[in-house]
């Protein structure tokens, strides 16, 4: 309790003793002092005293040989004893005290100190004599108990002042004072520790009966157990604990009652299967018609490239994904549950950490449980003692939650033995995930309460998901894809997706939603990447000139003019019928409505050029980068890291956005934008190629690729700080970490350890986009089969078409008629013939030497070379190495 004592001791009684290397020997040298003088005490005997000595009983010279401490001791003892009798031994404790106080350094021991000492070994003293306490008068103490001081300030000065009691009384006070001065303790500090410790106790009682009371019950009331089995319809079930709960905590003092709340068991490890879901309309419904509405209020009915591919493209339905067995589901057994919180408790409360029965919450891979401290117990002391609670609980990994945010219990967190799946298709079905609120919803998991965690990859805006290998990570990611690729079509969001290990994006190489093919050569996806912040570059071109400061305002901005200039016209129309004007009069109105009508003019122009080069977009297989010209442009390129945009990713520079490099000077400027989603799986396998490159092209796109549209997902299971550096961590403010295998990795990730606890097989913690804790959840499984039935619909509806948009000779294209029914227009043929003359001049074929040679924009030129493949003239594509040549070019 002194220790105790100690530390809640007021500001200014707590002394701090300065730091000084004094104080180790001036604290060892009281200790030494301290325990001679007792040493002394206890083995005084007056024959050892010298015969000079009044107290010595002879006057012949004698030989010590009883005290401990020689004649020095003994003389010090006899002449103490005589002074203040039985208090004397006051003293050498008092020193003990003060010797421990300076080895520790934490109170300093000053005049008032020993001024304390002497109060209380005076009062004492005065009190022995009073109250006739040890007060025979003999050899040792020939002043009896009080010694001299104890004989005139207690008998002779204060008993007659006073009497008896009134003495004690005043000399007992004088003593507190005494021991205050002494100690450095505050009396209503004290007071305070004395009542908690009685508190504690009394609570450590009622817990071992509650305890006590719940194992009787157990024992002799199975039917308990039924209790899961009844609930199990609601997806997270509350079943009150069958316990007697704790009574009502009374605190006679104040006449308050308070009523702790009642412990609960909630189970949310139960999928909500689709018999408890209302009948919705489907998700692909919805969303299909919201698109359909979309196309229909498109200006003169003129759409961006992509739109006009895909504009009868219908999502994949939910029904390709599946219900787990729910037969297989085994019911909680409350049973287990409190039995495993029984012991958490009993294992804090053999190491003296007192807590009380909180709630109890199954989640689908984890339990929670939580348990009250009671008041006065530091929460950090229930964490530290976590290798004990997992060894009680035989459990192989705990995580404590020392509290949980928001509330006032700590949460021991323990893997399920039987552990739910989550299916996505619960995800998709969930209300949150059809709304619309957010933009790029995308399935993570569920936490423990069961409720569901959709992210928004608008908002994030960006993601990076690492964990050791088999923890989840790939199954996270298709997770996502699969979420985005129910929600959107081609024409809406398209996929850059770098799989440097070649294996784990192959199931989509066919997607009609890839923007590029897959790219698994680690050295081209630096390109890709540079790919993307040129797409970037180019968006904010078109930003700029459409006067929109992002994504959004661009992909909404032909719906506001169009509606805009219909209220417009509907304004015009009713003016004029109000107020009828002769013929000659009418052509300012005409005018006016032609006027409004005028940006449209300009933005259709530009989309019937876009719609009609999508009849010349290339299902292609080749990415831009294969080009040999663009793919030394791109090697060449130098990023700057740092750019004029603010926290949104709006450009803020008082300059235009840069101008893309190597683009011609026209755009075709479609309605509307996809979304790019890049997709990074593994980082570190790039990060080995060229690091510093890697690192400016990603902070370049997080940077600013927000408010473009463009979304980066970076996943490693090599999370280390050279991997994950700090500028691709500053960028990336929003993480799931699966399990890792220490918290050093734990802290790359998340920068705060935990990850390390977790139980792997989609058990993750997710920092929402400005989160500051931790989400533990359980990631959404998606199976392979699954997955294929979503890609096959997907592949079904259309090939992927890369990206041949970006030269203004796409834009010429769609003029001339199809005259022969192969797809080629006449002028198509004029110009296969100079590329016929090119082949046969420079003895090779590629889309490069065409555009140099016959000034072609790189749609134009790889147009030709697919026509000049579809004819049998030249072989497919190698990468980057030029065609062969399949037939004899002097025969053609
Ligand atoms: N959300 C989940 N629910 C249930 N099981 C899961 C979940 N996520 C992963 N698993 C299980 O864990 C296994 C490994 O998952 P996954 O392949 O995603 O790991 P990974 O971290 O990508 O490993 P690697 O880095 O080696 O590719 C899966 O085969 C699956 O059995």
């Amino acid at each position: 309790m002194a220790a105790e004592l100690a530390k809640n001791r007021p500001a200014r009684a707590r002394v701090q003793e300065k730091e000084s290397p004094w104080n180790d020997a001036v604290g060892i040298a009281m200790l030494v002092l301290a325990a001679m003088y007792l040493l002394a005490l206890v083995s005084y005997d007056p024959r050892d005293l010298p015969a000079w000595s009044h107290l010595s009983p002879t006057d012949q010279p004698s030989v010590v040989t009883h005290n401990f401490i020689g004649r020095m001791g003994a003389l010090l003892a006899g002449y103490s004893l005589f002074l203040a009798g039985m208090a004397t031994y006051l003293v050498p404790f008092s020193v003990t005290w003060f010797g421990v106080c300076k080895l520790a350094s934490n109170v300093k021991v000053t005049g008032r100190s020993w001024l304390g000492v002497a109060l209380m070994v005076i009062t004492t003293a005065a009190i022995f004599e009073v109250q006739d306490v040890l007060n025979q008068r003999d050899d040792i103490t020939p002043l009896g108990g009080g010694g001299g001081l104890g004989y005139v300030i207690g008998g002779s000065i204060l008993a007659n002042l006073l009497g008896k009691v009134g003495s004690t009384v005043f000399l007992a006070g004088i003593y507190a004072v005494g021991f205050f001065l002494a100690s450095g303790i505050h009396p209503l500090q004290a007071l305070q520790a004395i009542r908690q410790e009685i508190t504690q106790a009394w609570e450590t009682y009622q817990i071992r009966r509650e305890i006590a009371a719940r194992e009787t019950e157990f024992d002799g009331n199975p039917t308990a157990v039924s209790a899961p089995t009844r609930r199990r319809k609601t997806s997270s079930s509350e079943i009150k604990a069958e316990t007697t709960p704790p009574g009502p905590l009374v605190t006679p003092e104040l006449g308050l009652t308070f009523e702790p709340a009642k412990p609960k068991i909630i189970d949310s490890s139960a999928s909500r299967s689709h018999s408890d879901t209302p009948d919705k309309p489907r998700l692909s419904e919805v969303w299909e018609k919201k698109r359909a509405q979309k196309l229909e209020q498109a200006p003169h009915g003129t759409l961006g490239n992509l739109a006009v591919r895909f504009k009868d493209y219908k999502l994949p339905e939910l029904d390709l994904l599946s219900w787990p067995d729910e037969s297989l589901h085994k019911p909680t057994d409350t049973r287990e549950l409190l039995a495993v919180q029984d012991t958490i408790i009993k294992a804090l409360a053999s190491f003296n950490v007192k807590v009380e029965a909180g709630d109890i919450t199954r989640g689908p891979a984890i339990t929670r449980y939580e348990v009250r401290p009671v008041d006065g117990l530091r929460v950090a002391r229930i964490a530290a003692l976590d290798d004990d609670i997992a060894r009680a609980t035989c459990a192989e990994r705990i995580n404590i939650l020392a509290p949980i945010p928001g509330k006032d219990t700590v949460g021991i967190e323990l893997a399920n033995r039987d552990k739910v799946i989550v299916p996505i298709r619960e995800l998709l079905e969930d209300e949150v995930f059809s709304n619309g609120k957010a933009k790029l919803p995308i399935a993570l998991g569920k936490d423990v309460y069961g409720k569901t965690i959709i992210g928004d990859l608008a908002a994030m805006p960006h993601l990076l998901v690492a964990g050791a290998t088999g923890s989840g990570k790939s199954v996270c990611i298709n997770g996502i894809i699969t979420s985005l690729l129910c929600r959107f079509a081609p024409d809406e969001l398209r996929f850059i997706m770098i799989d440097p290990k070649v294996v784990e994006m192959q199931n989509y190489a066919e997607l009609p939603h890839l923007a590029v093919p897959v790219v698994t050569d680690p050295k081209k996806a630096l390109l890709a990447l540079r790919w993307v912040v040129r797409e970037m570059e180019s968006r904010y071109q078109m930003f700029a000139q459409e006067a929109c400061r992002n994504f959004e305002t661009f992909n909404n901005r032909n719906r506001k003019r169009a509606a805009a200039n219909e209220a417009k016209k509907a304004a015009a129309a009713a003016e004029a019928a109000a107020n009828p004007v002769p013929e000659a009069s009418a052509k300012p109105a005409r005018a006016a409505v032609t006027s409004a009508g005028k940006d449209d003019v300009r933005v259709s122009s530009a989309f019937a050029r876009a719609a009609a080069a999508a009849d010349h977009l290339v299902d292609g297989t080749t990415a831009p980068w294969d080009d040999p010209e663009v793919a030394k442009e791109l090697e060449s390129e130098t990023l700057p890291v740092e750019l004029p945009v603010d926290h949104n990713g709006d450009w803020v520079g008082d300059s235009q956005p840069p101008r893309p490099k190597a683009r011609s000077q026209e755009f075709i400027i479609p309605d509307t934008l996809p979304y790019i989603v890049v997709i990074i799986d593994e980082l570190a396998d790039l990060m080995q190629t060229a690091p510093a490159d890697i690192e400016v092209a990603i902070a370049r796109i997080t940077q600013m690729a927000r408010a473009a549209g463009i979304h980066l997902i970076v996943a490693t299971q090599t999370p280390r700080a050279d991997v994950i550096t700090g500028v691709i961590k500053a960028n990336i403010p929003t993480r799931i970490a699966f399990q890792v295998s220490s918290a050093l990795d734990s802290r790359v990730i998340l920068d705060r350890k935990g990850a390390e606890n977790l139980v792997g097989k989609g058990d993750m913690l997710y920092v929402p986009p400005g989160g500051a804790q931790p989400i533990r959840s359980q990631g959404a499984l998606v199976t392979d089969d699954e997955i294929h039935a979503v890609v096959e619909r997907c592949v079904a509806q259309g090939k992927p078409i890369f990206d041949v948009k970006v030269d203004d000779e796409t834009g010429e294209m769609g003029d001339d008629e199809d005259e022969d029914g192969s797809g080629v227009s006449s002028e198509e043929e004029d110009t296969l013939e100079k590329c016929l003359e090119v082949i046969r001049q420079e003895k090779k074929a590629s889309t490069s030497l065409f555009q140099r040679r016959l000034k072609l924009g790189y749609g134009r030129a790889a147009r030709m070379m697919d026509i000049l493949e579809d004819r049998g003239i030249i072989g497919p594509g190698e990468g980057a190495k030029p065609r062969e040549i399949l037939v004899d070019m002097d025969m053609i």
